[in-house]
C-alpha cells in the first residue's frame, strides 16, 4: 500500500487546529487524515482485534493501574512503528508537535499513542486524559479509521466545556478521516456505548515531568 507524501497536515489546517485549540481548548477536523492511510489503519485495528492481539484496556498508571469495564470498555495496542501505516501517522505527530511547540511553546517532548478497538455495546465514562499536578500529557489526539459510520451507530466522543463539566460543547462521530485534539488536563470528554466496532487511535503530547531525576513513567 502506498500514501501520497502529502498525507500530513496542510498549513491551513495547523493554522486551525492551532486557533480552535487556544480559543476553545479543542478542536474538531473532519476528513483531515489521508483516506488510503486511514483504510490501513482501520485494517490493523480490526485485524488485531480479531487475532486478539490487543490487550483490556484498564484506567490508572503504574501500580494504580486496574480493569474497569463500568468505565472504559475498549481494548489497546501501543503504536511501535511496527508498520507503514503507524509510521506514517506518527511522523504526521511529530510535525503537529513542531508546530505546537513553535506557536505555543509548549514543551512537548514525546509522543504516545494507542489503538483503540470498542466492540459493541463498549463506552468509555467521561473522564480527563491528566490531572493537574502530575502535568504530563497536555494535549490529547485522537484519529478515527471507522468507514461510514451510520447516524444511529452511536460510539460518538461527547466533549464537555473545560469551565462548566456538565455542559456538552461537542459530539464527534468516530468517521474516517476525522482527527480530534484537546488539552489533555482541562477538556472532559467521554465515548458513547458504541453499537458497532469501533477503530481509532488515541495519543498524547507529553511533557517531560521529571521530579528529583525521576524520569515520568509513560504510561
Ligand atoms: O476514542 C475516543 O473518541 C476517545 C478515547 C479517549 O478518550 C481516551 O482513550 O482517553
Ligand atoms: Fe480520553
Amino acid at each position: 500500500m502506498s500514501y501520497p507524501d502529502s498525507c500530513h497536515f496542510s498549513a491551513t489546517q495547523v493554522n486551525t487546529l492551532i486557533d480552535s485549540l487556544v480559543e476553545h481548548g479543542w478542536f474538531i477536523g473532519p476528513q483531515i487524515l489521508d483516506p488510503a492511510l486511514c483504510q490501513a489503519l482501520h485494517q490493523e485495528v480490526m485485524g488485531r482485534a480479531e487475532q486478539q492481539s490487543m490487550n483490556r484496556a484498564g484506567i490508572g498508571r503504574g501500580k494504580d493501574h486496574e480493569l474497569r469495564e463500568d468505565i472504559r470498555g475498549d481494548a489497546i495496542h501501543w503504536l511501535d512503528r511496527e508498520t507503514l501505516a503507524q509510521r506514517r501517522y506518527l511522523d504526521a505527530m511529530a510535525e503537529l508537535q513542531l508546530a505546537l511547540n513553535a506557536s505555543l511553546y509548549l514543551g512537548l517532548f514525546e509522543y504516545e499513542a494507542h489503538f483503540a478497538h470498542y466492540p459493541a455495546g463498549a463506552f468509555y465514562r467521561r473522564h480527563l486524559d491528566s490531572f493537574r499536578g502530575r502535568a504530563n500529557r497536555v494535549v490529547s489526539t485522537v484519529g478515527y479509521f471507522n468507514p461510514d459510520w451510520p447516524r444511529d451507530a452511536g460510539g460518538e466522543m461527547v466533549i464537555f466545556d473545560r469551565h462548566d463539566p456538565d455542559r456538552e460543547v461537542a459530539r464527534v462521530s468516530p468517521e474516517a478521516g476525522t482527527f480530534v485534539c484537546f488539552l489533555a488536563e482541562q477538556v472532559p470528554h467521554e465515548v458513547l456505548p458504541t453499537r458497532q466496532p469501533r477503530a481509532s487511535i488515541a495519543g498524547w503530547f507529553r511533557r517531560n515531568a521529571s521530579l528529583g531525576g525521576v524520569v515520568d513513567p509513560a504510561r
